[in-house]
Parts: C-alpha cells; structure tokens; sequence
C-alpha cells in the first residue's frame, strides 16, 4: 500500500450499493459513454450520498473526467459524443428530454483545473450567475457576494479589494473565487475537476480543508490524481480503469483493504 495518512482518513463505512433515497444525491444507472466509435464509459453504475465528498481516481485517460461532465451535461458540448443509461438528480434523469440543460447547470456547478475567473472584479465574478438570473438588487449581491466569498474560505483575503480585477488574485486565491462563484448560486451538487493540480502546496492544503467545509452545504464529486487528496478530502472513492468503475466504496476500504486486485495494482503504485 502507498504510506496514505489513515488518520485523515473519514472510517463511517456505509454501504453504497443500498443507500436511502434521502441519502442519495445521484443515482448513475448503466452509464455507455462514446465518442465517435472510441467507447469512454462502460456501464457505469453507482450511487453517490448527500453531503458527502466523493472521490473519482484512476489512470489517465481512464474515463474520470468524461464521468465527471456526464453530471452537468457539459459532454453535450462535444461534437459525436453518444450517452446512454441515466443520472438521476432528485429522482430526475437529467437526460431527460424535458430537462433544462442551464437550469442543470445552475444545481450542478464546476469547477475545472485552471482557475477560470472572469476579467472582471472580484465582487462581479461572485455575483454573475445571480446578474444572469436577473438579480440586480444591491443589498442582495452584497450578501451573497459576502456569504459565497466566506463560504469559499477567501472573505478575510479580499473584503477590502472587492472591486479590484480577479486577475490580482494568487492562482490559489483565484480558485477560492471559482469556489465561491459556483457557490453563489446555491447549487446541490459541486463538480470539481482536479481543482489543486494548478496550485501550490500551501493553496493546495487550503482547498482541500475547504473541500470538507463545503460538504455541510453541498455534495462534493471530486477527480483527482493525487491519491493521498482522494484519502484526505473524501468519504468514498471510486476507482476506474479504462471506462470501467471497477470498484467503489469508502475512502478506507479502498485504500487499506481493496477487494479488487486492479484498485490494489493502482493504489500501490504498479501502474498509473
Ligand atoms: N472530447 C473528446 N473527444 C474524443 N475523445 C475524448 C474526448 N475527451 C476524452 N476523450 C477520450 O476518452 C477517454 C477518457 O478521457 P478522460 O479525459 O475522461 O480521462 P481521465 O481519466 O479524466 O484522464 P486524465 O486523468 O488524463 O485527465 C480517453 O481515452 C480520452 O482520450
């Protein structure tokens, strides 16, 4: 096994194949993913709990990421890609044709590896999906600029600069900013696609501790290729392996007692 800090590691085992549906945030059911003729995803299935930190991890290119963007429909995005099975959000599958894909994205909110903030101020960064949904009410951006950027652990960093360019900010901070612009919104489900593998290792601590702060509020997916962040952030991991999820279950089982001789083979290093 790789030297993985068990201490950090969160031991309230549950089983995930038989969760309560007031416990389930998504319900991922015989998810096929394929882009053009190349198959990514190979009948995905899993149940990911409310409030919780979830880790996705593998090899690259094992499919974590095209899982990932399956949760907010971003693969819609992309030219020949073809989906089927179901994510159910609320009981809803968000395949759904009667789905509104930007209501989607306001519930499911993401962040991706680079920090990506706006050429704008810190303030209208926060406030800019609540100015999309019409809000122009001072007192209330005021607010939910205050509370996201509080939320994302970065308040006491800018209050005094709200209305300095975004750019002035560290990558580490600009992230925090992401965070608290995906927050804003209030979304259920927060998407976070490698979100420290651009940062250094102080703003990388930092978001990680803000990692399990956010999950009070909102359920956590997370990909990474950092084991030792899968075992400190997360409740349960789920490794892949060329499209396939290969085995699922709470952070410590996977890493100190792998039933699968595949999550073994990664999680010691073999390959990856
Ligand atoms: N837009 C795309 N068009 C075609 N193939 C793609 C596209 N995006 C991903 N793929 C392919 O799908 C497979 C899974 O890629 P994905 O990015 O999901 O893997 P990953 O596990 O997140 O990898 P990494 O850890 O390197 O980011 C890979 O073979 C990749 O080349």
């Amino acid at each position: 096994m790789i030297s993985i800090d068990t201490q950090a590691i969160n031991t309230d085992a549950r089983d995930l194949s038989n969760l309560a549906p007031a416990e389930t945030a998504l319900e991922i059911r015989n998810l096929d993913l394929k882009y053009g003729d190349k198959q990514a995803l190979f009948d995905v299935s899993m149940l990911i709990p409310k409030n919780q930190v979830t880790a996705f991890i593998g090899p690259s290119g094992c499919g974590k990421s095209t899982l990932l963007r399956c949760i907010n429909r971003m693969n819609d995005l992309v030219d020949h890609c073809h989906i089927t099975g179901e994510i159910l959000l609320q009981g809803q599958n968000i395949y759904d044709k009667s789905v509104d894909v930007a209501a989607l994205r306001r519930n499911v909110g993401m962040v991706f590896q680079r920090p990506n903030p706006f050429p704008k101020s810190i303030y209208e960064n926060v406030v800019y999906g609540l100015r999309l949904q019409g809000i122009n009410d001072r007192r209330k951006l005021d607010e939910a600029c205050e509370r996201s950027l509080r939320g994302a652990a970065i308040w006491d960093e800018v209050k005094d600069r709200l209305h300095d360019n975004a750019f002035g900010l560290s990558g580490g901070q600009q992230q925090r900013l992401v965070i608290a612009r995906a927050i804003a919104i209030e979304p259920e489900v927060l998407l976070l696609d490698e979100p420290t593998s651009a940062l250094d290792p102080i703003s990388t601590l930092t978001i990680e501790e803000l990692i399990s702060e956010l999950k009070a509020k909102y359920t956590v997916v997370i990909v990474t290729h950092n084991m030792q962040q899968a075992a400190r952030v997360s409740d349960q991991t789920a490794f892949m392996y060329m499209g396939e999820l290969v085995e699922y279950a709470d952070t410590n089982t996977i890493f100190t007692t792998p039933k699968e001789r595949r999550t073994e083979d990664y999680i010691t290093g073999r390959y990856g």
